[in-house]
């Protein structure tokens, strides 16, 4: 840190009394204790020009940004962002009160890129304050890229079944309700798949459970790259799956699940007591003109799924209509 050091306090006569000398005195005063802050304070006037830029001797957050004084916002950033910093400074002022605000930004895109500050792109809170009587305001900026990536890492945490990367089950049935939503007003056009590991069991107990845990997690890659990056897909429960297909018809999931199917039975996992092979049984179905939320098209994909294992396994079974499959007539 290179800033200077700090001028002994000067004396405070009452203002009245304040001669020159002093009124320079604590005004350097004022500015090194102000220019020691971590944190920038930039001063910002209605036009988006910078007047003044005090502290931010923090260089592992900030880069140095005095060399913004007497620049326009519109000079020195690209035209996204100014505008977006413009318009908080001129809501600051129109409505005189705090605006806060969090917005990512690298130095690569200020100018003049004086960069001796972090690098790659940080995150800051912008504290954004009128400054009485004057057309301008204090924007107070804080480096939160440590606190983001925390809250990142626990929403991911929250929402994502750690051993198969598919989302688990809460944040499965909220994102796929938020599907129905979205497309039940527009298309109806939703298709929902639910599969299931074939003799799981078994796995576990012939071959252990890490092996089991290592199949789990495979069978999560493969079904994730297979699928688009609208659909959503959810750990339901130990070795069940679901996979909620925006714009798609029960005959558009039939294929996308035979192919699943197919991807899953190719699989070989070398283990120490033997090669293993793996297969899951699937059922879908799409929205029906009767469905008022997700549990009608689960239910029956619930349904297609005990038909596909009734019938053999290894296989997808889809109830498209609104007839029920008539399950008690396969034989096992
Ligand atoms: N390794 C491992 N096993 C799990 C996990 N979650 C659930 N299981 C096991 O999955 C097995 C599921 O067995 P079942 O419900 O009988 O089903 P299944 O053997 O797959 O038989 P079908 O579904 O009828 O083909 C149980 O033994 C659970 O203990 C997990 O995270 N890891």
């Amino acid at each position: 840190m290179n800033t200077p050091p700090l001028p002994p306090a000067p004396s405070t006569p009452p203002a009245s009394r304040l001669g020159e000398a002093d009124a320079a005195a604590q005004l350097a005063y004022l500015r090194a204790i102000l220019g020691s802050l971590p944190d920038p304070i930039m001063v910002i006037g209605r036009d988006g020009r910078y007047l003044d830029v005090l502290g931010g001797a923090d260089r592992g957050n900030y880069d140095a940004a005095a060399p913004l004084v007497g620049l326009h916002m519109q000079d020195v950033l690209p035209e996204e962002k100014w505008r977006f910093f413009l318009d908080v400074v001129h809501r600051a002022l129109d409505k005189g009160c705090l605006q806060t605000v969090e917005y990512r930004l690298s130095a690569d895109e200020v100018e003049p890129t004086d960069n001796d500050g972090p690098s790659g792109a940080q995150w800051f809170q912008g504290r954004v304050y009128p400054i009485a009587g004057r057309d301008a305001v204090v924007w107070l900026v804080v480096n939160i890229s440590a606190q983001k990536a925390l809250e990142e890492r626990l929403k991911r945490l929250s929402e994502v079944d750690d051993l198969t990367g598919a989302l688990n089950r809460r944040c499965f049935l909220e994102r796929l309700e938020a599907l129905f939503g979205a497309h039940y007003r527009r298309s109806r056009s939703l298709a929902v798949i639910v599969f299931d590991v074939d003799h799981f069991k078994s796995i576990n107990d012939i071959h252990g459970h890490a092996q089991g845990d290592r199949v789990l997690k495979r069978l999560g890659e493969v079904v994730a790259a297979g699928l688009r990056a609208d659909d959503v897909f959810g750990r339901t429960g130990g070795e069940e799956f679901a996979i909620g297909c925006p714009a798609t018809d029960a005959q558009e999931a039939e294929i996308l699940a035979e192919r699943l199917r197919a991807a899953v039975e190719n699989l070989v996992f070398q283990t120490p007591s033997g090669e293993l092979h793996v297969t899951v049984s699937l059922g879908a179905t799409q929205l029906g003109p009767d469905d008022k939320d997700v549990d009608g098209p689960l239910h029956r994909a619930d349904q297609a799924l005990y038909l596909a294992k009734r019938r053999g396994r290894n296989q997808t079974c889809v109830w498209a209509g609104d007839e029920e499959p008539d399950i008690d007539l396969v034989v096992d």
